[in-house]
């Protein structure tokens, strides 16, 4: 579309590294005829929630923020002071903006109902994973995945609204609150990493498409848990240390994701005897992540199937989550099918 010689073209334009996240928004828009806005508003509502929650994770340990709430939220899981300030900040965000009908966050019991039956999205979210490394300074993040509603604009909404398949989402994406803090994510035309310049208060296009490496060297796997795995995963991570793969588990899903996205790698938290049906969440940490993976040229699997697929039963359900390089996730598909028939005969 170059009109003249001077004027950049707008994909290479969209994809220069330093470009701003708004910048970005808004010249990916037009990959989208039909496009009004509204979800680049949304994606604009949760990266000013993000900013807000990077602030106070890097403060964290002066503001007396860190530490336990004294709360347990609806997994029987105790909430940190940061799970709850993240999700009250991005509470407040997706329902002031006015594109959204519906929240499901893992620190609320119910789906959250704003009474906004012209909002046209669903948004599900983890408002800050990784909160056992929140009060020793390691990486957490946020994750969320977003959808169009169902039912129509102007009704009140239903539950085929909530409960979507992962492959439904329009959009997906997470934050790492790290060594430097990075968006990543997608609407579905590939993945974008954006950096944030704390004095500038921007996020910057620094890892433009990202691709999943086909394959690579690092299994991250809570091998604590090593006696309660099934045959096929202990098959399977036995054939990596004898490979000399390197094992590398941070505990923060976002953390472990993000560095087997751009290393090329594999990240499994299987079925335990603790979680028989695996402990990561299938609305609003698997979905959104198989996305991104997903786009990015890797797989996501529940070992039998994959996880886009997966037809969602209840809010927090749980799901085993094999996530990462596709050759890789294949592998361990093939192992645990193979085990499995193996222990039937
Ligand atoms: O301590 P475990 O059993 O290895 O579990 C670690 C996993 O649990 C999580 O912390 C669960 O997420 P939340 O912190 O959002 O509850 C993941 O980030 C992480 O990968
Ligand atoms: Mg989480
Ligand atoms: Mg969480």
């Amino acid at each position: 579309m170059k009109t003249s010689p001077f004027q950049p073209d707008q994909t290479s334009l969209a994809y220069s590294v330093g470009i701003t996240l708004d910048r970005f928004i808004k010249l990916k828009q037009s990959d989208f005829p039909f496009a009004s806005g509204e979800l680049s508003q949304l994606l604009r509502d949760i990266v000013l929630a993000a900013k807000i929650v990077n602030r106070e994770t890097n403060r964290a340990g002066l503001a007396n923020i860190g530490g336990a709430f004294g709360q347990t939220n609806v997994q029987g899981e105790e909430q940190q002071k940061l799970d709850v300030i993240a999700n009250i900040r991005f509470m407040r965000a997706l329902s002031k903006g006015g594109e959204v009908c519906a929240i499901v966050s893992e620190e609320e019991d119910a789906v959250i109902d704003l009474q906004n039956n012209s909002g046209k999205y669903v948004v599900a979210i983890d408002p800050l994973d990784g909160s056992s490394n929140i009060d020793v300074n390691i990486s957490i993040g946020t994750i969320f995945s977003i959808y169009r509603r169902k039912s129509p604009i102007g009704s009140p909404i239903q539950l085929k609204d909530i409960m979507q398949p992962g492959r439904e989402q329009v959009a997906a994406g997470y934050v790492l609150y790290g060594s430097s803090t990075m968006l990543v994510y997608t609407t579905g035309c590939g993945v974008n990493g954006f950096t944030y310049e704390n004095s500038l208060g921007e996020f910057f296009l620094s890892h433009p498409d990202i691709q999943a490496p086909k394959t690579g060297n690092i299994y991250s796997i809570n091998e604590g848990l090593q006696l309660e795995w099934e045959k096929g995963i202990a098959a399977y991570i036995q054939s990596c240390k004898e490979r000399k793969m390197q094992s590398r588990y941070i505990g923060s899903l976002v953390a472990d994701f993000h560095r087997n996205l751009l290393k090329g790698g594999i990240y499994l938290y299987p079925a335990t005897q603790k979680n028989p049906s695996g402990k990561l969440r299938l609305l609003y940490e698997a979905n959104a992540l198989a996305f991104i993976i997903e786009q990015a040229g890797g797989k996501a699997s529940d070992g039998k199937q994959r996880i886009l697929d997966v037809q969602p039963e209840s809010l927090h359900q749980r799901t085993p989550l094999l996530i990462g390089s596709a050759q890789m996730v294949e592998e361990v598909e093939q192992s645990v099918v193979l085990h499995s028939s193996l222990v039937t005969v």
